[in-house]
């Protein structure tokens, strides 16, 4: 089933949409430049389908971040230590190649007023994942708007992440992992707040 979604690009408003057998014809004029027929059987559906996936792959594009952290309720009592969700698997396409990288996202909050809904964290990192993206911007974007929507005492974000680019093509080095790690307010200032995140992942790969 196709995602529902806003025509208007959240990230690109002011470029044209083209339509649907605009996308479809540039798929075909790609399959012929990798030197094959789109006529053939195997291919005939092909452009239409992949159309269609890229709705579902950059569907990111079309949401907005903030809406992601909709399900929020008061603090707990005195909860004021990190809240971590570790091992978020995430799929995203490199803005270079426009191949994949995924890997495991990481990320953690101090809570101030209130908590979040532990699948919000989730459907943030796939909001973003879901664009064409450089693992560091990636990275950056959900600490960020985690900590604004939160208004958090502080957010980690540590990704790793395979690069096809790199595995199947170009420098062809299969199984190399990319770090990356963004930090804000305690986190940030605080080195003992970026070990304490870091050893309870660790805690977690166990
Ligand atoms: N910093 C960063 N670099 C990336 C990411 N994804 C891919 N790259 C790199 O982007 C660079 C693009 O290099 P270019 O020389 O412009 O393109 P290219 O000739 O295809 O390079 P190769 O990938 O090395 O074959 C490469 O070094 C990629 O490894 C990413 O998420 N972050
Ligand atoms: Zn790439």
């Amino acid at each position: 089933m196709e995602e529902r979604q806003k025509a208007i690009s959240v990230i690109a408003p002011a470029v044209k949409r083209p339509t649907r057998e605009e996308a479809e014809a540039a798929v075909e004029v790609l399959i012929r430049w990798a030197g094959d027929n789109p006529e053939r059987e195997g291919l005939r559906e092909t452009p239409q389908r992949v159309a269609r996936a890229y709705l579902d792959i950059f569907s990111g594009n079309f949401k907005s971040p903030a809406d992601d952290l909709d399900a929020t309720f008061p603090k707990e009592a005195d909860y004021g230590e990190i809240v971590l969700i570790s091992d978020i698997q995430f799929y995203s396409h490199c803005e270079h190649h426009l191949v994949p990288f995924f890997g495991k996202a990481h990320v953690g909050y101090i809570p101030s007023e209130k908590i979040l809904g532990l699948s919000r964290i989730a459907k943030l990192v796939r909001t973003f994942a879901h664009r064409l993206q450089t693992q560091e911007r990636l990275t950056a974007e959900i600490a960020e708007e985690l900590q604004k929507g939160m208004n958090a005492k502080g957010v980690a974000v540590i990704m790793e992440a395979e690069h096809l680019c790199m595995s199947m093509r170009g420098i062809r080095q299969p199984g190399t992992q990319t770090l990356t790690a963004h930090f804000t307010g305690v986190f940030k200032d605080e080195p003992i707040r970026q070990s304490q995140f870091i050893s309870l992942i660790r805690q977690n790969e166990k």
